[in-house]
This record gives structure tokens, C-alpha cells and sequence, in this order.
């Protein structure tokens, strides 16, 4: 029975490979205090926070190579229902060197090129899956040569299966995607600037991109502010809130467990917005991308203003 799984899609999964540093310096030979190798892709850690917290799910990955049969073997350790579509590309690795103070410096692979043939095979895949599911969740950048509309077909396809639909990518595959009406868009910051083509430097910048956003098709958009939280543009208004995390770890991940958060909260009629900030301050509080359980999620650290200053200058 597949009633109210969330689907996630990933074209161009990683294996991220994390190491913790006292200090980045270019040019020099820098010994990494800690190291460590989790399943990567924005889609991948959405399945893994779901899953991590008896949400349904199913992770739909392309693979390719060794290392793609270490990301499917890590996958499956963890217990994942996993959708690989074998591809003749090698998967990636992306790179993520983390300070002392959490600042992350991130070296993302671009990833090798899909065949039609496997773009194919990925959408039957996906369709195997979908029935009866509440949530289809198309994340992350595409493979070098792949459509930049991919994402806004699969929106019109499940949307008219009547499926919802999330997309949470970047560049021009964002805007082409919210040409589609999907039902749910999760910018960051940058990503939000750059669909809109100007900068975003207050909350009040934040909740006008995001109405631009609805208005060119998007219904729901819940814009991801690192530090700052995040702002819910959707039909019924606007909320805002953030959860403070007094030593951040790692951000690695924090957006996919921020919507991990809002697509589980809603499924358990909770509130969706304060669910998802709880789960994107856990997984702030974490190493590298480790997705948070539910004894690492704190609810009451979680802050939903009523009277937002929409003036208030964003952070970084
Ligand atoms: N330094 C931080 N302190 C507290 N929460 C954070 C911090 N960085 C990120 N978060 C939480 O994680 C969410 C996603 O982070 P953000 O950087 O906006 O997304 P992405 O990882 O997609 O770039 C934020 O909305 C916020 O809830
Ligand atoms: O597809 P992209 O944009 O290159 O991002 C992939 C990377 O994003 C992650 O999903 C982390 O996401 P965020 O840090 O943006 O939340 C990593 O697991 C992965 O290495």
C-alpha cells in the first residue's frame, strides 16, 4: 500500500564526502580532523529525514559506477526504499570542508550527462512508484545536458495524476519549473534572487519574490533563509519564523531537512512551517549532512512571529 508516501526524485545524487578543519587556507596542505561519507542529493536527504522520523518514502537515485554502488549500498543500510535507475555516468561526489564555527565551504561535482534513454527509464521509475502517493519532491541541480524543463514536465505530468508536487532546485530549472504550478517551491535565499532577478536582502524582499513567484504559477512557496529561517508565502498569507541553534555544526542538508519538516508536519496536520524549522535547526545542530531523528528535534525553540518587522535586513 503506497497511500501518503512522499516520492523524492534526484537526478544528480553525491556521495558527500565531509571533513572538519580548524581553519581553511588556500594553498596549503590542511589535516582534516574528522572525515565523513553520507548518501548525498538534496531528494536523497529528504527521504533520509522522512524515513529517520517514520515518515513513508522512496528515494528515486540515478546511479552510475563504484560510486554509485557505494551510494545504493549506503542507501540501503540505512533502510531506504530505493528506486536506482542504473546510468552510465559515474556519480558524483561533492565535498564539504566545515570550520570550527559551522562555515561550510561546499565543492559540488557537476555530474555526467543523462541519455534520453535514461531520462526514460527515470521517469518510468518514478511513475512505478508514484501511485497513491501524497508527495512527488523533484530535487537538486540537473546533470550537465539535461532539459532545463525536466522538471517542469514531471510537474505537469503528476499534477495532472493529481499528485502534489515540490521542487526544490536552482538556476534556470527553478523559474521553468514554477511555470508549471507546482504546488510547493523551496528556494534559499540566492535561488529566490536569482528567479526573480534582483537581490533579496530584507524579509519584505523575501515575501514579494515569493507573491512574484505565485504569481507566475508557484501556489505554495516556503523560502529557506539559513540563519534568518524561513517565510511561508501560500494562499491563506504569510508566516515567518526561525528556530535559533546556539552552536551550529554543519548547514549541509539543513534546506532538505527543513522541507522534510514541512512535508511531514502537514502530513500529520501539524504546523507545517514550525515542523520544518525544527527539523532544519536538528539537522543545523548535526555533523556534516546527518539527518535529524526525532529525539534531536526540539519544537520549542521554534519561533513564529506575529508581528514580523518586514523591514529587518537578512543576515549574510
Ligand atoms: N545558522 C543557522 N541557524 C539556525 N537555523 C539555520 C541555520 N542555517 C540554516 N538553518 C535552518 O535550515 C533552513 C535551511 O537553510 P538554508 O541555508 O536557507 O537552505 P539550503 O540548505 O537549502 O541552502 C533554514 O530555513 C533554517 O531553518
Ligand atoms: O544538486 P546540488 O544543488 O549540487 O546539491 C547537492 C548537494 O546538496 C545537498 O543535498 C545538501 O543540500 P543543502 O546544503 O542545500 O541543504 C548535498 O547532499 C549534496 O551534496
Amino acid at each position: 500500500m503506497n497511500q501518503h508516501v512522499i516520492v523524492t526524485l534526484t537526478l544528480n545524487p553525491s556521495l558527500d564526502r565531509t571533513i572538519e578543519v580548524d581553519r581553511l587556507a588556500q594553498g596549503t596542505v590542511i589535516r582534516a580532523t574528522s572525515a565523513r561519507l553520507d548518501p548525498g542529493g538534496k531528494g536523497v536527504n529528504v527521504s533520509r529525514a522522512l524515513l529517520a522520523n517514520d515518515v513513508p518514502t522512496a528515494a528515486v537515485v540515478t546511479v552510475g559506477g563504484a560510486d554509485g554502488d557505494q551510494l545504493v549500498h549506503l542507501l540501503e543500510a540505512d533502510g531506504i526504499r530505493l528506486g536506482a535507475v542504473r546510468v552510465a555516468g559515474r556519480t558524483r561526489s561533492n565535498i564539504t570542508v566545515v570550520e570550527p564555527d559551522g562555515l561550510v565551504t561546499k565543492f559540488n561535482e557537476p555530474g555526467e550527462p543523462l541519455s534520453r534513454k535514461e531520462l526514460d527509464a527515470v521517469a518510468d521509475r518514478v511513475l512505478a512508484e508514484v501511485e497513491g502517493a501524497s508527495w512527488v519532491v523533484t530535487c537538486g541541480s540537473l546533470p550537465p545536458g539535461v532539459p532545463t524543463d525536466i522538471y517542469a514536465r514531471l510537474c505537469e505530468f503528476f499534477t495532472a495524476a493529481g499528485i502534489r508536487v515540490a521542487v526544490d532546485t536552482s538556476g534556470p530549472a527553478l523559474p521553468a519549473a514554477v511555470e508549471a504550478g507546482p504546488d510547493l517551491v523551496k528556494p534559499n535565499r540566492e535561488e529566490l534572487a536569482e528567479a526573480v532577478g534582483r537581490p533579496v536582502d530584507s524579509v519584505g524582499d523575501v515575501i514579494e519574490a515569493a507573491e512574484e513567484l505565485r504569481d507566475r504559477g508557484a501556489r505554495t512557496v516556503l523560502a529557506s533563509l539559513g540563519a534568518d529561517g524561513a517565510v511561508l508565502v501560500e494562499e491563506e498569507g504569510v508566516t515567518i519564523g526561525e528556530a535559533p541553534v546556539a552552536e551550529p555544526r554543519s548547514t549541509v542538508g539543513a534546506g532538505d531537512a527543513l522541507l522534510a519538516g514541512f512535508l511531514a508536519g502537514g502530513a500529520r496536520g501539524a504546523p507545517a512551517l514550525a515542523e520544518g524549522l525544527a527539523w532544519g535547526a536538528a539537522a543545523v545542530g548535526l555533523p556534516a549532512s546527518r539527518m535529524p531523528r526525532p529525539e534531536d528535534i526540539r519544537r520549542d525553540i521554534v519561533r513564529i512571529h506575529t508581528r514580523p518587522d518586514l523591514g529587518r535586513s537578512l543576515i549574510a
